[in-house]
This record gives C-alpha cells, structure tokens and sequence, in this order.
C-alpha cells in the first residue's frame, strides 16, 4: 500500500443542496449506514439519502491500522469521549467510578478507529434469537448476510490457525500453542455451526489484500461508487435533531403513526441551517447503540416519564428506549517476556520504529500495516474448574454460547504498579461476553449535539463476577501453561490470590474496562419482554410505520463475539428487507 496515494474527491451535498424529498433516509454513516447507503442505493431504482454527523476525511492516517487505531493514536476529530454516570458501588476499589465511554464519528462511523478485529459470529446465538420468537433471524437466515459482508470487509484473507507464520508477535504465537495445548481446537471459520465455539480464533481483520483499514466507509462507499450513483446524496457534518411525524389512514385502513421526515441541522459549512427532509417510503436510524435511541427520544419516542421530564412532546410511550444498555467488559493480566516478542520493542528502540517506518514509506510495509491482537480464546465458564483446566469430560458442543474471550496481546497499558516497563510486555485482556448487568441510557439535554446520560451499572449480577473469575483463573493456567513450555514469561500485574473469590472481585472492579461494545437499546423484542423492545423482527419500530432501526442497538443482547461483524449482517439483512417492503 502506498500510503499518500491522493484519491479523486468525493461527491457530497451541502444542506442546501438536499432534495425535499427521497425514497429513502438513512440516518447516521457509520459502520451499519454506510452498508444501507450502498446496498438502497445500487439498483439505481430509489433515491437514498446519507446523513452524517462527522465528515468524510479519507486520508494515509485513517487508512494505516495503526495509525488509525483509537488504542494505539486517539483522533479527537473521528471520535467521541465522554465520561458514564458514576457508579458508587465501585468506590471501594478504584479512584475514578465513571468509564469513558467512546463511538467513531464520521463516514465509516466506528469502523474509522475500532480495533479491526473481526470475529464473525456464534451461529447458536442466531438459532436461540429465532426460537426466542424473532422470525427470519436463525443462522441459516442470517449466514447470506454474513458472507456478503465479510467478502466487503475482509477481501480475500484467509487464517490458518495451524500456520506459525501468521503471527508476528513471538508472545501470541506461544499463547496460541498452550491454548491448543490446553484443549482449546484451533477453529479458523466462527460460521461453520458444527465447530466447537470454545476455541482458539487466529484473528480476521477488516483490511484489504494491500495492507489498509477497510471502514465501512471504504468498503461501501469508495469513491467511483459514490460519484457515479446519481440517486445517492451523502451529507456530512450535519446533525439529524429529530424525526417528524404524522398521524393517519395506513394503507391497511388503520389509523395509526408515520415517520415522514427529518430535521437536519448544520452547523457548519454555508451557515447555522436547518432543514426538514421527507421520506417517501422510510427512514432509516443507524446512529449505533447510544445515537439512535438519542434520536428517538428526542424525537418523542421513549419512556413518558424520561421524555415529560426533559419537556418534550410525548408521541408514543415505548419504555424499551435506552433501557437494556450493555457493554463486553474486561480486566486485564499483565506479564513481562522478551523485548524482541513484543510490540514495546518499536518504543524501546527507536532504530527500529525509524526503520518500520521507512519500510512503509517507501514501499507500503511492515509493523505500521499490523494489528496488535493476533488471536483470541472464546470459552463457556461452566466448562471449566476452579483450577482454569477444562473440566474431565467437559463436551466442547457448537450448541453453546460462550461467555468470556481472552485475547493475547504484545502491549499493556501504561502505569500499572508492579509492571516493568523497560522489558517486553504481554498481556491477556479477559472479556465478559454475556453480560447479565443493565444499564439505561437517558437524555443529558435536548440539544442534539450533546452526549447522552449512560449510566452502564456494570456488574450488577451477580453472575458476571462468577465468569470473570472463572476467566481470570483459565487466563492464569495458560500462561503458567506458556512458562512450562519454557517460555521467559514473568508475572507483572495479576490477582494475588487465585483461590480467593472475595480478592478476585476486588481485582476485577478495580482494573475493569470498557470494550466499547455497547448494545441493545432498542432491541428487537415485544414491549412486554422482561427485558422491554422496542424493534419487530423486521427492524421496524413498535407502533411507528415507515421507521426501522439498523445498527448495534438493536441486538437482542451482547453477542457471544465481537459485534462488528454482527452489525454489517444485520444492516444487509434491513437492507434487503426494505427493498423487498417487508
Ligand atoms: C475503540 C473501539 C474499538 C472497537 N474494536 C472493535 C473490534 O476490534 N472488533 C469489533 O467487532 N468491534 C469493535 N468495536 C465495536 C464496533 O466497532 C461497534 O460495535 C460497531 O462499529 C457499531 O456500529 P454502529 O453502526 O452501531 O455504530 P457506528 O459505527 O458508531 O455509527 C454510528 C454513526 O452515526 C453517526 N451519528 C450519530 N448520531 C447521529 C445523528 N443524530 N445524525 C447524524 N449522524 C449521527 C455517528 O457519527 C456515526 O458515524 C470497537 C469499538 C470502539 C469504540
């Protein structure tokens, strides 16, 4: 990859160049709206337009992985921070009680900075949302979807969990052999529902063939595609501050609610301008999992409770927005090993990042084109002792769900007692992937612009303690498993004792992290679920016509995997629904 290749611009509307009218609006050009965009937009048959809170900035920066990775270079621009509610019930254990909470702003959305990593789902988990009562939505409904994203986001990558030659990390390359070692069956394609789903994953990654980040920005929406379809508009660095509505005769003879346009507000560019845009068949939200019910609740759509306190018209009372909030949290154990293993040696020996970066100057090459994760264990806590080992005769069975993942990676963060950071590092992020814990998101105000009230309530069951701990300890059993090799790893930062419950929950609420993985606020379910909806199965909102939702809010609850991948097959799944008007 040539890094400064200067592409033709990119076609985009001003607000004063919008029609007054189209087909279709889709709201929010992040991961899921940039698939929408393309996919409403390619029979040429509808007019479609893109409205996109940030900008459309494509340059060597945003393609580079690590360059472009929030973990690695935070771009203020493409993102948004903000600070979650505080939790005092974390006060015992960490300084700080609120999580900073992060989503990608621009075209590509979250996709502009994520992590890359691409894990494309648990077929299972599909199977349980269709028996659950959501029609269209088991695995082998959904696998179509998923192929005809991954051929987009992925190219052509294939990963051979066997091939030592896939890791370029020394530290992750031991980590995958003990995880085999350990029982853990090297699995390289997460669709195929005869697999095992506790297993060890060697990581896909949404890049192209040639080394860039592949946005769904990039993927969706190249250039040539955008300026030559006439009938799709995309407007960046414009704000949707609500949905209209009207109230009459559907085509069924029923009297009942229609979205029937937008107001889009830009702040910038031609002036302070404010404009109402109609959809002729429907809009379509796609503003991820804390925009979209933003928009609906500003939109009057929500908790009449919420929404009467804020001052805004109640146009229906749906109190499943925002409530079910949830997140795949962490904690992380750290290690020492070799500097020559770790990804510290480019900041330990700047000859070497000086002789990377030529390497991917010059000819396009080299460490600036890696990712940092390399593999990753997914694993069901019931299978497991209190030793870490795999129980005798535990069946690893596609059937299950798993519900914590490690990941092995060559770095850790900074300032953590009892780390020497002179020396390599190694660490193994264990994640909760089933959280039972809820938390709600509210309005902060009733200005568009401004962030929502998150208040995440993290570990709140008291289960997720129990998979974390039960992580943690298979976590500590492999690395041990890595030293017997006779790998020089030297323990840094984990639990002192891995037998006491009560030190490992203190462990856990003190390191615990966000992976940025928030969902289910407006998921699809009836409005009398325990857990109340606020989506039919086919995306549409509940007693509103001409309204859908499409992104990672409306997942009936964390996936058992990374959700990027879940988010693409689920807004090609809208996409073919409202071509198809069902
Ligand atoms: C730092 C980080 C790392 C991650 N790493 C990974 C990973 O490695 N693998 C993985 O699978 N997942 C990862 N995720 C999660 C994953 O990227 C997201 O779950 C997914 O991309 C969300 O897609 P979305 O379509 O729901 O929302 P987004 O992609 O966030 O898109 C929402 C878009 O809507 C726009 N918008 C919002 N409100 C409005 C409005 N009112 N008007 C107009 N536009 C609006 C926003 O600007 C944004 O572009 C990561 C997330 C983060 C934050």
């Amino acid at each position: 990859m040539w890094p400064f290749r200067v592409d033709p611009p990119f076609r985009e509307f001003g607000i004063k160049a919008l029609e007054d009218e189209y087909d279709f609006i889709v709201v929010g050009g992040g991961t899921a709206g940039c698939v929408l965009a393309r996919r409403l937009s390619e029979n040429g048959q509808h007019t479609v337009l893109l409205v996109e809170q940030g900008d459309a900035a494509d340059s060597w920066k945003h393609k580079t992985p690590l360059t472009s990775n929030h973990f690695s270079s935070p771009d203020p621009v493409h993102s948004n921070k903000f600070e979650s509610v505080s939790d005092s019930k974390f006060a015992d254990a960490r300084p700080s009680q609120t999580w900073s909470l992060v989503n990608g702003v621009g075209l590509g959305g979250t996709t502009r900075i994520n992590g890359g990593q691409y894990t494309p789902a648990c077929p299972a988990e599909f199977d349980a949302w269709a028996e659950e009562g959501r029609p269209g939505w088991a695995f082998a409904d959904m696998k179509p979807y998923f192929l005809k994203a991954e051929k987009l986001v992925c190219g052509s990558q294939v990963t051979d969990p066997e091939s030592p030659e896939n890791f370029n990390y020394p530290c992750t390359k031991v980590a995958n052999q003990a995880a085999k070692d350990l029982g853990f069956p090297a699995v390289s394609d997460l669709l195929d529902p005869t697999l095992p789903t506790t297993c060890c994953y060697k990581m896909k990654y949404t890049l192209s063939a040639d080394g860039p980040r592949l946005s769904s920005f990039r993927a969706y929406l190249p250039k040539d595609y955008v300026n030559s379809t006439a009938n799709l508009h995309i407007c960046t660095e414009a704000i949707v501050s609500k949905i209209g509505f009207s109230v009459g005769k559907g085509k069924d003879g029923e009297e009942g609610l229609r979205a029937e346009s937008v107001e889009i507000h830009a702040p910038k560019g031609d002036g302070d301008i404010t404009r109402v845009v109609k959809a002729r068949r429907e809009i379509v939200l796609a503003c991820g999992a804390l925009g979209s019910p933003k928009v609906l609740l500003l939109s009057g759509i929500g908790p009449q409770e919420h929404l009467k306190d804020m001052g805004i018209n109640v146009i229906r009372h749906t109190p499943g927005v925002g409530a079910n909030l949830h997140d795949h949290v962490f904690v992380t154990n750290i290690y020492n090993c070799p500097l020559p293993d770790s990804f510290a040696r480019l900041a330990k020996q700047p000859y070497l990042f000086i002789a990377e970066l030529l390497k991917y100057l010059i000819f396009g090459t080299g460490a600036l084109l890696w990712t940092i994760v390399e593999m990753e264990i997914f694993g069901t806590a019931s299978l497991f002792g209190s030793d870490g080992k795999l129980k005798a005769g535990a069946e690893l069975k596609p059937e299950l769900r798993p519900d914590f993942a490690i990941i092995s990676v060559p770095v850790a963060a900074p300032n953590v007692p009892g780390v020497d950071y002179s020396k390599g590092l190694f660490a193994q992020t264990i994640a909760l992937m089933k959280p039972e814990s809820r938390g709600t998101l509210r309005l902060r105000s009733t200005n568009p612009a401004d962030t929502p009230l998150c208040e995440m309530n993290y570990l709140s069951a008291p289960a997720d303690y129990a998979v974390l701990r039960t992580a943690i300890r298979v976590s500590a059993h492999l690395c041990k498993t890595m030293q017997a090799s006779g790998y020089p790893l030297e323990v840094a930062a984990i639990p002192e004792d891995l037998d006491d419950d009560e030190k490992l929950d203190v462990f856990i609420r003190r390191g615990l992290q966000t992976e940025y993985h928030y969902a289910s606020t407006c998921r699809i379910a009836n409005e009398e679920d325990a857990l109340p909806g606020v989506l039919d199965a086919s995306l549409r909102v509940h007693g509103v016509a001409g309204l859908r939702i499409a992104d990672a809010s409306v997942l009936p609850g964390s996936p058992a995997v990374h959700p990027q991948a879940v988010v693409y097959a689920v807004a090609e799944k809208c996409a073919d629904m409202m071509l198809r008007g069902v």
